[in-house]
């Protein structure tokens, strides 16, 4: 049955040693799902019973475009004005639990798998209707409009209902696309890519496009610049601009992971 990590929360034990898989650097950061517990949860206005992972945000001028959360909603919790930003479009993406979702006036129920896209300037709220935390990622970027197109339109969807599209020259390969690839009114991609075992990105990309990648399940062998890391469920990782990727899907299940990309814009110049 088809599983979506979450981070485990919880306090370590205090005789633990520190594990040290964490990794910073300019070009890329690892945060493991071991160091996603408790003690690092941040609260959010209008959020009630809340609590949330800031994976990712903007950082250092060099025009990270995005921010990344897991967020875990108690029983009854959630919020009317979940955005502050009305120019942030955003994609939601359930893990475990039930979302209500009132988007433009409209009810929506997603379980595990369910995934809205909600454009800029839209009207939504969030609630956990259920008796059980509602777990659900979060990514957030301002959105980018150019003269002449439209805003996208908002859906919801589920990766149950999705069929994935194979990579060229590859059965071990396939990304499940829930943006029209070709509609360039979208400035981001909120993709799943899933790896049968063996199967490998076989050379390191290296391209304009930043990611948020939150791993969902399975393991692999991944590539950050120059350096190979083993990652697993929950474990997440931040790529700027150019960071050369490549990976290696290890163990006898898929290896899955969600991935924000920038997309279809210039880039912006500076003097
Ligand atoms: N690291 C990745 O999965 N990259 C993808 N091939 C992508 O950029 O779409």
């Amino acid at each position: 049955m088809t599983h979506y990590a979450f981070p485990p929360g919880g306090l370590p034990e205090q005789d633990e040693d520190p594990v040290g898989t964490a990794i910073f650097t300019t070009a890329y950061a690892v945060l493991p799902a071991c160091t996603h517990r408790d003690i690092v949860t941040s609260l959010l206005p209008d959020w009630t019973d809340t609590r949330v992972w800031i994976l990712a945000r903007p950082l250092s001028g060099f025009a990270e475009t995005f921010a990344q959360y897991a967020v875990e909603v108690a029983p009854g919790g959630g919020s009317k004005r979940p955005e502050p930003d009305p120019d942030a479009q955003a994609v939601l993406f359930v893990a475990e639990g039930t979302m209500s979702l009132i988007l433009d006036g409209k009810h929506h129920s997603l379980t595990a798998g369910g995934y809205a896209y909600i454009p800029p300037h839209s009207a939504w709220q969030v609630h956990n209707p259920a008796d059980n935390p509602l777990k659900f990622h979060w990514v957030r970027k301002k959105y980018q409009s150019v003269a002449g197109l439209s805003r996208p339109d908002a859906f919801v969807t589920s990766d149950l209902e999705r069929t994935p599209t194979p990579m060229p020259n590859t059965d071990k390969w396939a990304t499940t696309r829930f943006a029209d690839p070709n509609d360039l009114r979208h400035d981001m991609h909120v993709n799943i890519v899933t790896f049968q075992p063996g199967g490998r990105i076989p050379f390191a990309e290296t391209h304009i496009m930043e990611h948020g990648l939150y791993v969902l399940e399975g393991e692999a062998d991944y590539l950050l610049n120059d350096q190979w890391v083993r990652v697993g469920p929950g474990d997440f990782m931040w790529l700027r601009a150019f960071c050369p990727q490549a990976c290696i899907a290890k163990g006898h299940t898929p290896f899955r992971y969600l991935l924000y990309k920038d997309v279809n814009r210039h880039p912006a110049l500076t003097l």
